[in-house]
């Protein structure tokens, strides 16, 4: 089934377009990245999926409902991990995540047996008494993420989910993020190269609001007849980039 599929998806700010006419389709299940240089249109785009800012022009269908139509219906679909953690300092680990599935309308008991449940799957037991600002960057975008997922979302958007960590606990959370490959679709915006690589199972590359290429790695490789994935994206996102 598909997940997500734009519709000459435009955005314009002010007449100047940050996101052009995009057509693509994305499949339930899949770990989706999109690449791009500062400004290419990766934050716009994944704000307009997640109803956070409306379109110009076009649409885009999020498991059958439109984001223009019916923002709501996607907004119960899908959830977000932004750049920028959304946890409460001052609360606990468990605290947090009991607080974010009271919001989301589960009772006590439940939130109480939610938070239990991605406690373990998210292997957080060692810190759940922890104040989170009390935490290290890696540990509080796991916590994020897990938050995220309370929700039970079909889509999850991650933006840049390991900037500045060190290789350490960025290693560990690709772990985390394979680990719900399959469960979950995932949008997942980066700039580090290696990270879509390892990780996501197709890549968009835009570039100036245009989309330029989308395929697996080697395939995006082999269309700029490179030897690496580095050269690839530099061939497409780079300055006169190509369309492929
Ligand atoms: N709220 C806004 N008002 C005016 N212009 C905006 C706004 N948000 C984004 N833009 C412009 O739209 C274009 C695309 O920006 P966007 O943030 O989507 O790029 P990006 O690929 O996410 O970049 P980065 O990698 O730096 O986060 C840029 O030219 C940017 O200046």
């Amino acid at each position: 089934m598909i997940a997500i599929q734009t519709i000459n998806l435009t955005k314009k700010y002010k007449g100047k377009i940050a996101v052009n006419s995009l057509n693509l389709t994305i499949e339930q299940g899949e770990l989706f990245a999109w690449l791009g240089l500062n400004g290419a249109g990766k934050t716009t785009t994944i704000k307009m999926l997640s109803c956070l800012t409306k379109p110009t022009n076009g649409d885009a269908i999020i498991l059958g409902n439109s984001i223009i139509s019916n923002p709501i219906k996607v907004k119960e679909l899908i959830n977000v991990s932004p750049q920028e953690t959304a946890i409460a300092p001052n609360l606990t680990v468990r605290e947090n995540l009991e607080f974010i599935a009271g919001i989301y309308g589960s009772d006590k008991r439940q939130s109480k047996q939610k938070a239990e449940d991605i406690i373990s799957s998210f292997e957080l037991s060692s810190i759940t008494e922890e104040k989170a600002k009390t935490l290290s960057g890696g540990w509080q975008r796991r916590l994020s993420i897990a938050m995220a997922l309370i929700s039970e979302p079909q889509i999850l958007f991650l933006d840049e989910p390991t900037l500045g960590l060190d290789v350490v606990a960025r290693r560990e959370l690709w772990s985390v993020i394979k680990r719900l490959k399959n469960k979950v679709t995932i949008i997942l915006t980066t700039h580090y190269l290696e990270e879509a690589e390892s990780l996501a199972d197709r890549i968009s590359i835009m570039a100036k609001g245009e989309l330029k290429s989308i395929g697996t790695p080697n395939e995006l490789i082999s269309k700029t007849n490179t030897a690496r994935f580095e050269d690839a994206f530099i061939a497409l996102a780079g300055e006169g980039g190509i369309r492929i």
